[in-house]
């Protein structure tokens, strides 16, 4: 019965782990987070969910909380995230990524964790030659965000056919967006995704954005992205968890709706909402930023049955807009 199931959540305070704490809430599991607050804030996570303040490379403490809560179930999403920043600190990209994967997947393995869903990323894809993008596309990626990712997918494909641990690797396209019901949203210091940034832009915390780009190949010479809003990510972590308990095989999943839309689409979609036109600023192409990532999605609607309910620009932009004017304090 699923309602008996404890899902470790590291990196729950974060954006996406956030969501995905209210989707296990609502589909009757118990949730346990551990998270060490570098990006995520404590008071993301609900009042009568567990909290561990903890790092996911501390052996001990994950070694006290799995058997503590007998944990036969991981959701692991806590991680660093920022691209440029990868490049810049490789090294430390490399340790929180990797290295600290490395130590969860070893105290999982130890302790008899049987289920294991890890947030991957199309970084893994780098530049693709050939569109829309499948999972069987190859997997190369151009900074060190992206291979620190990769290298926890092969430790989880080589610790699943040695040890028995069956996982769950989720390649998330563009996330954005925030929960319907206002729950939880993005919250970033230091935010760089377009989403977050236009709203940011429409509720006046900063003057205006930069467009990286006006003379891609595309339809209007901007990137184009696959956005995937955020609860229907948390979902496809459910639909990933049941496939796993009924006993499915360890896989890797695209998420994404299959179709995307350009840097301008996105920043009409934010204007028509704020209401008000916005200042964009167009500057060069950001260094690594692929004129378009389109995921392939068949693979997880036929077999984990995931169905997404927010498939449309306007609700993944006005549920972000709404949660930037909550952050703002901003009424409308
Ligand atoms: N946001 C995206 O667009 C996107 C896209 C693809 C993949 N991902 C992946 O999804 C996951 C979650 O991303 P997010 O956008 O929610 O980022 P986030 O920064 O909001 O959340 C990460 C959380 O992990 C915590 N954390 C970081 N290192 C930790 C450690 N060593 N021990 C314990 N906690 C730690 C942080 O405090 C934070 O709460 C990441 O693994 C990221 O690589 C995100
Ligand atoms: O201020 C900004 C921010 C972004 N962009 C452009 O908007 C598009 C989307 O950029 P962003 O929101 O930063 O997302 P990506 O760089 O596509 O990367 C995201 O999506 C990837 C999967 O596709 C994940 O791997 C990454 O972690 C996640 O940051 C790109 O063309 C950017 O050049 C701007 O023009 N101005």
């Amino acid at each position: 019965m699923s309602g008996q199931t404890t899902v470790l959540v590291t990196g729950g305070a974060g954006y996406i782990g956030a969501h995905a704490v209210l989707a296990l809430g609502e589909a009757g599991y118990q949730a346990v987070v551990i998270d060490d607050l570098s990006t995520g804030r404590r008071e993301a996570v609900p009042a009568d969910v567990p909290f561990v303040h903890g790092n996911v490379g501390d052996p001990a403490c994950l070694a006290d909380v799995i058997s503590q809560h007998g944990i036969r179930t991981v959701m692991h999403f806590a991680g660093s995230i920022v691209v440029p920043e990868s490049v810049q600190a490789p090294l430390d990209y490399y340790r929180n990524n990797t290295l600290n994967s490395h130590t969860l997947i070893e105290a999982c393995v130890r302790a008899g964790v049987e289920r294991f869903i890890f947030s991957s990323t199309a970084a893994v894809y780098g530049i693709p030659d050939v569109l829309p993008i499948d999972e069987q596309s190859p997997t190369a990626p151009i900074n060190p965000y992206g291979r620190s990712k990769l290298m926890t997918e092969w430790m989880l494909r080589d610790a699943a056919a040695a040890y028995g641990l069956r996982f769950i690797a989720l390649r998330y396209f563009n996330v954005a967006g925030a929960d319907p019901k206002g729950r939880a949203g993005q919250c970033s210091k230091a935010a760089t995704h377009l989403i977050k940034i236009a709203c940011e832009a429409a509720v006046g915390r900063r003057e205006e954005i930069m467009l990286f780009g006006d003379d891609y190949p595309t339809r209007d010479g901007t990137c184009i992205r696959d956005y995937v809003h955020v609860s229907d990510l948390a979902d496809a972590h459910i639909a990933a968890l049941r496939h796993l308990e009924r006993g499915g095989e360890s896989n890797i999943f695209n998420c994404g709706y299959g179709h995307g839309y350009s840097v301008r689409e996105v920043l009409d979609t934010v204007e028509r909402f704020a209401g008000k036109p916005l200042s964009v600023k167009v500057v060069g192409r950001r260094a690594g930023d692929p004129p378009e990532l389109i995921a392939v999605q068949k693979r997880i609607v036929s077999e984990l049955g995931w169905s997404p309910r927010h498939d449309n620009l306007d609700t993944i932009v006005s549920s972000a807009l709404a949660w930037e004017r909550k952050l703002a304090g901003v009424t409308v």
